[in-house]
């Protein structure tokens, strides 16, 4: 049984087919990738499958259970990673995360714990309206993980990160996929798929144009990187 199993899904907003038949698997312990330009649909579709959004049309079932509707049992399970402008207001990173903790029914120690493996014991006391950027999606990654999920969703976690930043992410990330966790995050970043993703599904227009690990693709394709896959695919360049 896969992890995810994501079967014919759609979501229209008004005339937008934001997601217009997507379908993909993705198996336990995989790191898969989400890709695509801006408006392509990634975030619509990582909340249907999350179970955040009822799909139109389609199902998407996490560890064998549909996700939609939401079951607190399943959530338990998952790890979904909130913006940042998701925190509670006017708390520090300690208190954001142990009040986490709390609604998970997760020790504090555990949620110490979680600061110290993001690397912000340091930053325990300040309030998070004064954590960097990079401080601030480490603190989202923490709160996703407190209560030790199996499945994480991340939507675009490295967006807005000065490159250094963005490497120790890379960093977490993978430990946290070494640990046997499956990962799933959406970027529109071709590099950064191409240096952590298993498999990525490559988006456009709210469709999956195809499905393969970065290098099978490039090789597939007779490219040099996923920007050339992509022009490939579409015929036009991924950033316009
Ligand atoms: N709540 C909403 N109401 C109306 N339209 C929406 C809504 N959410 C998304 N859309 C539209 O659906 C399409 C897909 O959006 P989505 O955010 O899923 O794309 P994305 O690939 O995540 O883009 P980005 O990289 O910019 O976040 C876009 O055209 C967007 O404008």
């Amino acid at each position: 049984m896969p992890a995810i199993a994501v079967e014919g899904l759609r979501k229209r907003y008004g005339e937008v087919r934001a997601v217009d038949g997507v379908t993909f698997e993705v198996a336990h312990g995989e790191f898969y990738g989400i890709l695509g330009p801006n408006g392509a649909g990634k975030t619509t579709t990582l909340e249907l499958v999350e179970g955040l959004r009822e799909p139109d049309e389609g199902s998407a079932r996490l560890l064998g259970q549909p996700s939609w509707p939401r079951d607190p049992g399943l959530l338990r399970r998952i790890g979904v990673q909130l913006q940042a402008s998701a925190f509670f207001e006017k708390l520090t990173a300690r208190e954001q995360i142990h009040t986490f903790a709390a609604l998970y029914g997760v020790s504090s120690r555990r949620a110490d714990e979680m600061l110290e493996t993001v690397g912000l014991t340091e930053k325990a006391g300040t309030r998070d309206d004064k954590l960097s950027g990079g401080q601030a999606q480490r603190l989202s990654i923490a709160c996703a993980l407190v209560h030790d999920p199996e499945l994480v969703f991340l939507d675009e976690p490295t967006t807005g990160l000065d490159p250094q930043a963005r490497r120790n992410l890379w960093d977490l990330l993978r430990e946290i996929n070494a640990q046997g966790r499956t990962v799933v995050l959406t970027t529109h970043y071709l590099d950064e798929a191409e240096i952590l993703c298993d498999r990525v599904a490559i988006m456009d227009a709210g469709r999956i144009l195809r499905v393969g690990a970065p290098s099978e693709l490039i090789a597939e394709l007779g490219v040099g990187n996923l920007e050339d896959v992509f022009l490939q695919l579409t015929g036009r360049e991924y950033r316009e």
